[in-house]
């Protein structure tokens, strides 16, 4: 279990982290979303002892990770997967790392096995791996001491579809093992997939957090109409304004049946419509981010 309770980081004046509180519980994966530079790195940092926080603290299992004997055996970290010595090769990462937490050094080849590094990957110098490589070298190193939480910093980047496919079929298992994952990304498709609840984050501070599928169900309905100027009239006349998608739709936040009657009183033909789900998350994604990064956000 992580706890995550008022923690706050400021550098000289400015807030790069402000009062966020939440908790990433045993079975889940928690999808911590935002834009660039909105304070993801430097929760995940202060979490694990990396930054001191300006206020609030963070907990593992109810205890700071500074205090936790030999960490690496409760909690794998991935926060730069740039990180790595680079004159080593991937199995010598993973060997030193099997000694410093007191593992059998026969997981070692488990490991590199079981995020596909075998062989001839394993025995290159980590300076000739690729972005997608030391991700997956990370992840092993992550996945080392058997901990039953992983914190992970963007691992997608880098990795091609067929390698991100594979990471969310790792973490969903590690999940459903009854692991605890907390997962970060600025881009909301990478997550929605594997996430059982997300936090969202811009300008330093949580826009909104909850379970994935009730996020999905709160995220309003989609409408469009033969006439959109018209519909968007009668929309604003009768106090329900709508966001419009990329698709020439609109998105509102209220139900089916409101938006049909409004478009029945005004003569309008509908097109569509149905519940916004993860078209309405990205909409509320880019609302609740709006001025940031949010191109990036929904790529
Ligand atoms: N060591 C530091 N000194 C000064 N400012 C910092 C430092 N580390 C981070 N910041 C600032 O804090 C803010 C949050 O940065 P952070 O790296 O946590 O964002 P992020 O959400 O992880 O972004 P990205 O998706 O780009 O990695 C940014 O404005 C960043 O410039």
């Amino acid at each position: 279990m992580i706890t995550v309770e008022h923690l706050s980081k400021r550098y000289g004046d400015h807030p790069a982290v402000d009062d966020v509180s939440f908790t990433c519980t045993p079975g889940t994966v928690t999808g911590f979303l935002g834009p660039n530079g909105a304070g993801k790195s430097t929760t995940m940092r202060m979490i694990c002892g990396l930054t001191p926080p300006t206020a609030g603290a963070a907990t593992i299992d109810g205890q700071p990770y500074r205090r936790l004997g030999n960490p690496g055996r409760r909690i794998g970290v991935l926060l730069d997967a740039s990180a790595q010595h680079a004159g080593r090769t991937g199995r010598e990462v993973l060997t030193l790392a099997a000694l410093t937490m007191g593992v059998d050094r026969r997981r070692v080849g488990e490991s590199l096995d079981r995020v596909g590094l075998n062989g001839t990957a394993a025995r290159r110098r980590v300076k000739a791996y690729s972005l997608g490589m030391r991700q997956r070298l990370g992840l092993a190193c992550a996945l080392l001491g058997d901990p039953g939480i992983l914190i992970l910093d963007e691992p997608a980047n880098g990795l091609d579809p067929e390698g991100i496919y594979w990471m969310r079929g790792l973490l969903r298992d590690f999940a459903d093992r009854g692991g605890t994952v907390l997962l970060s990304s600025h881009l909301l498709r990478e997550v929605e997939a594997v996430a059982d609840r997300l936090v969202v984050i811009g300008r330093g501070r949580i826009v909104a957090q909850g379970d994935k599928a009730e996020l999905l169900a709160a995220s309003g309905t989609v409408v469009r109409a033969l006439d959109p100027a018209a519909l968007e009239a009668a929309l604003a006349r009768a106090g329900l304004p709508g966001t419009p998608t990329t698709d020439g739709g609109v998105v509102v936040q209220t139900g089916a049946e409101a938006i049909g009657r409004v478009a029945a009183e005004a003569g309008l033909v509908l097109l569509e419509l149905r519940p916004a789900g993860s078209g309405g998350l990205e909409q509320m994604f880019l609302t609740l981010t709006a001025g940031d990064s949010v191109q990036e956000a929904v790529r």
